[in-house]
């Protein structure tokens, strides 16, 4: 992943920052974004030390790993960036042997991430990634989507809605606001981003 000669992150590829609250319809979209959207997308696959929801599969939707394997590959340095969300204990991360290659190979490598973990990697400058906020609309529509999700116990949903409100603030610090109130529209919204922004460093290397 790292230039040998500058010590930098190779601009190949580009990594593409995909946040905004619980609920508003991250992982709706980008799945359907990996489909439809005609650009070479790799998605990176996060660790996480929370238990996987019902049809959710180990090395697809995330590495679910324990708390010890976890801080243990935190302190050998595997992480580009990771976060304890929520606050309830359970850890995310980015594995650097996740974009590496995707990188080196040009693609557009997809970091569907929390807010503080998406700060922690604009704060980084070897990194200049093209960074969406996805949100849903309203609180209430927030709400009700995770609550018809199914997934979360009350404590789970209270978090994530407290979450929601402070992660609003750092709006501002994204290239891109995605209202997603159809995913249709959202999916091609992001994917005509992708396209212009690709184009852009096709043509700056031109
Ligand atoms: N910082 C960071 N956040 C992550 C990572 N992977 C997932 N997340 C975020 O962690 C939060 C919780 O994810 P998850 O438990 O799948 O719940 P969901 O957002 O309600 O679907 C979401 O905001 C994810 O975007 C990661 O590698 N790093
Ligand atoms: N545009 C939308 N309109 C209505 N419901 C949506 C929309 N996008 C996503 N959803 C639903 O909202 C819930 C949360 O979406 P999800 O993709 O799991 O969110 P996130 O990954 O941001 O936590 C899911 O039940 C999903 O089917």
């Amino acid at each position: 992943m790292s230039n040998k000669t500058t010590g930098s992150y190779t601009t190949t590829g580009r990594l593409v920052i995909i946040s905004g609250p619980s609920g508003a319809g991250k992982s709706t979209v980008v799945r359907r974004l990996l489909d439809e959207c005609d650009l070479p997308l790799e998605m990176s696959i996060s660790a996480t030390t929370r238990e996987p929801r019902a049809g959710e599969q180990d090395g697809a939707d995330y590495f679910f790993i324990s708390d010890e394997e976890f801080q243990r590959r935190r302190k050998a340095g595997d992480f580009l960036e990771c976060k304890e969300v929520f606050g309830l204990g359970h850890w995310y991360g980015t594995l650097k042997n996740q974009v590496a290659s995707g990188l080196n190979d040009g693609k557009l490598v997809i970091l569907e991430i929390d807010v503080q973990g998406a700060l922690a990697i604009l704060d980084q400058k070897e990194f200049s990634p093209i960074s969406l906020f996805i949100q849903p609309g309203t609180m209430e529509e927030l709400e009700h989507r995770l609550r018809s999700r199914g997934t979360e116990t009350e404590q789970a949903i209270t978090a994530r809605l407290e979450t929601a409100g402070r992660e609003m603030l750092f709006l501002h610090r994204y290239q891109h606001e995605i209202i997603n109130d159809s995913v249709d529209r959202a999916v091609s919204e992001i994917c005509q981003i992708l396209k212009v922004q690709k184009e852009k460093q096709a043509c700056s290397k031109s």
